[in-house]
């Protein structure tokens, strides 16, 4: 295995305030691993420093998707998702007023360069890429369970599917990092149990390397190779999910009961 993501000395102040503070991480290529905290802890701010919502304030991130290494601290969030690295969101941000298949089609055709010509007089190539984004943005639904729903309007699906879709959204990006912020957010056990069964498929499928921030531990207890654990933009311990869950300073920063218990 290689690492496909370097993150060195990563901080991030707002103000006064260090939200990350001299953040070490490192994921090999393939890993599946989980991030968690206490809130507040910075979590979400190494997910927008990875994907260019901001800069650091200093450190640096190294992203090998091939054996080129990309640094990507300071580049904008288009160049960064076109080098391979996606996300969903806390708040989840979808086209609520596109179609089911339309949010998948936008956000794939971002990932696609068709010539200006191409693009302008609708060339017979134009059409055939047209169907094939088309075409793979069903298939995406298919795996996603929402196939039956391609034609509705986002806005109408269930909260949880509205989750698979913000995931159908980032794998039509064609990532090789994907980052999942809080996906089962907002589900019941029942689902969380089928959306962690669906993360482990498709990270084995789509040969992806998956960072999973989470609050639900059963969810990263089951599926995470390795966690790393923020407190106060610190990163406090890291290792498998039985090394963090037995670390004292986990238990006492935020864990606590919740994590012996698991
Ligand atoms: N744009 C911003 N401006 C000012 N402060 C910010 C900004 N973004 C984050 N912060 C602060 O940085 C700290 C870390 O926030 P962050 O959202 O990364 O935490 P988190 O671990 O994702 O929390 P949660 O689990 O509640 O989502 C918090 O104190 C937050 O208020």
């Amino acid at each position: 295995m290689s690492a496909i993501l370097e993150v060195r000395d990563l901080t991030r102040n707002f103000g006064g305030l260090a939200a990350l503070s001299d953040v070490d991480m490192d994921l090999e290529t393939g890993e599946l691993v989980g991030l968690i905290g206490p809130n507040g802890a910075g979590k979400t701010t190494v997910f927008n420093l990875l994907t260019g919502v901001y800069p650091p304030s200093s450190g640096t991130i190294t992203f090998t998707p091939d054996d080129a290494p990309i640094k990507i601290g300071g580049s904008r969030p288009f160049d960064i998702c076109r080098a391979g690295i996606a996300r969903t969101f806390q708040n989840i941000r979808l086209f609520k007023d596109l179609s089911v298949l339309e949010n998948v089609v936008t956000a794939m055709q971002q990932s696609q360069r068709y010539g200006l010509i191409a693009s302008f007089f609708h060339t017979s190539a134009w059409y055939r890429a047209e169907q094939d984004v088309r075409e793979r943005s069903l298939d995406l639904l298919r795996i996603m369970g929402l196939e039956d729903k391609s034609g509705e309007l986002a806005r109408n699906l269930s909260y949880g599917e509205q989750r698979h879709l913000e995931i159908a959204r980032a794998l039509a990006t064609d990532p090789r990092l994907l980052l999942l912020d809080e996906p089962a957010a907002g589900m019941n056990p029942a689902e969380t149990a089928q959306l962690t069964e669906l993360i482990a498929w498709i990270r084995q499928n789509f040969k992806l390397t998956i960072l999973l921030i989470e609050h639900d531990m059963s969810l990263v207890m089951a599926i995470c190779e390795r966690i790393y654990v923020l407190d106060h933009g610190v990163v406090i311990a890291s290792g498998t999910p039985h090394e963090v869950r037995h670390n004292p300073r986990v238990i006492e920063a935020y864990l606590g009961e919740e994590v012996t218990d698991v």
